[in-house]
């Protein structure tokens, strides 16, 4: 949960700062299905900043926690699904502050890629990077036409650690998913498609939640604690390296950060996404 500082003009006539808490995602569970859609609602882009991380966790946990059948993730925004980890969190940081970004990063995916119950995404927007991890720990994809998805970190001239591509080898094949992270590839819809990075488009986003909806529907027969298991099972070598490595996964990603060289190219690249924003 965030606080911010809202302004408002008291009786008095004097402006006063209120501060309220504000959550960045919601979750509703469907009566009828049981299942509980998770939505990320940080506009403009859902960049993942410390709190968004944060909500997200607790939301991955409120879900863990009420019986829910299934989960989808999605976004409240009409055009992203989610731009990735926020960029301002990472350029002129708080070292403590960054710490928590990339723990809290560490343990969104981690809780999404372990959970037990059926996972999916209903994809209603771009989703490079941050978006993508999210995306790809779940276990179906379902993606809006005209969009693009893809781990584009080597495009940034940095490296996505091991655990982040993890995702990626468990759908790509190793040849395609080698070629598209060295290339930095964001595949199109129609591409990811093509090359099994999503399982199905949709024309909108009411109807990639009904195919994913239609996906965790497939487990209604099946016994929860063999499927649970099952998922357990292809899941936790991935799982168990990821925590062998997750401490020193985070001073690795402060020290590349702090580098003076990654600091430019942070400022030239919000620059850049900048002026774009500005010119559209
Ligand atoms: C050089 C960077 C080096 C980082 C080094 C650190 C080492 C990290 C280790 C590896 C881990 C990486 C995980 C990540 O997730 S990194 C984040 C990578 N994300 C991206 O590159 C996506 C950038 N965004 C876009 O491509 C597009 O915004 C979009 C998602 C395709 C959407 O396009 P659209 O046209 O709809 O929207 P705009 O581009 O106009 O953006 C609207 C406003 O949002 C701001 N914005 C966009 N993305 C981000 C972001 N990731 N963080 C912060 N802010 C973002 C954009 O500037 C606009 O803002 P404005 O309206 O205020 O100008």
């Amino acid at each position: 949960m965030s606080s911010r500082l809202l302004s408002f003009v008291g009786r008095t006539g004097r402006r006063r700062l209120m501060s309220t808490a504000i959550k960045l995602t919601t979750v509703e569970v469907n009566d009828k299905t049981g299942i509980a859609t998770l939505t990320m609602c940080r506009p403009p882009v859902n960049g993942q900043n410390l709190e968004l991380l944060l909500d997200i966790k607790s939301s991955i946990n409120e879900i863990k926690n009420n019986n829910s059948r299934g989960l989808i993730i999605t976004s409240a925004s009409p055009k992203v699904f989610s731009a990735g980890l926020d960029i301002l969190e990472m350029y002129k940081p708080d070292q403590q502050r960054l710490r928590a970004v990339w723990t809290e990063l560490q343990n969104v995916w981690c809780d999404l890629y372990g959970i037990s119950v059926p996972t999916a995404a209903a994809i209603n927007g771009h989703a490079p990077a941050g978006g993508c991890l999210l995306a790809t720990a779940c276990e179906y994809r379902v993606m809006v036409p005209n969009c693009i998805i893809g781990l584009n970190e080597t495009q940034l001239g940095i490296i996505a650690p091991k655990w982040l591509v993890s995702g990626y080898l468990n759908i790509l094949p190793k040849r395609v998913a080698e070629r598209a992270l060295t290339q930095g590839r964001l595949f199109t819809t129609d591409e990811a498609l093509q090359e099994g990075l999503i399982d199905e488009i949709a024309n909108s986003k009411e109807e990639a939640v009904d195919k994913c909806v239609a996906f965790i529907g497939t487990f209604a027969k099946v016994n929860p604690v063999a499927r649970a298991l099952t998922k357990q099972q292809f899941r936790a070598d991935n799982l168990r390296q990821f925590h062998k490595e997750r401490e020193q996964d985070v001073d690795d990603f402060l020290s590349l950060v702090n580098r003076p060289e990654v600091q430019k190219g942070i400022g030239i690249y919000l620059e850049g996404l900048k002026k774009k924003a500005n010119k559209q």
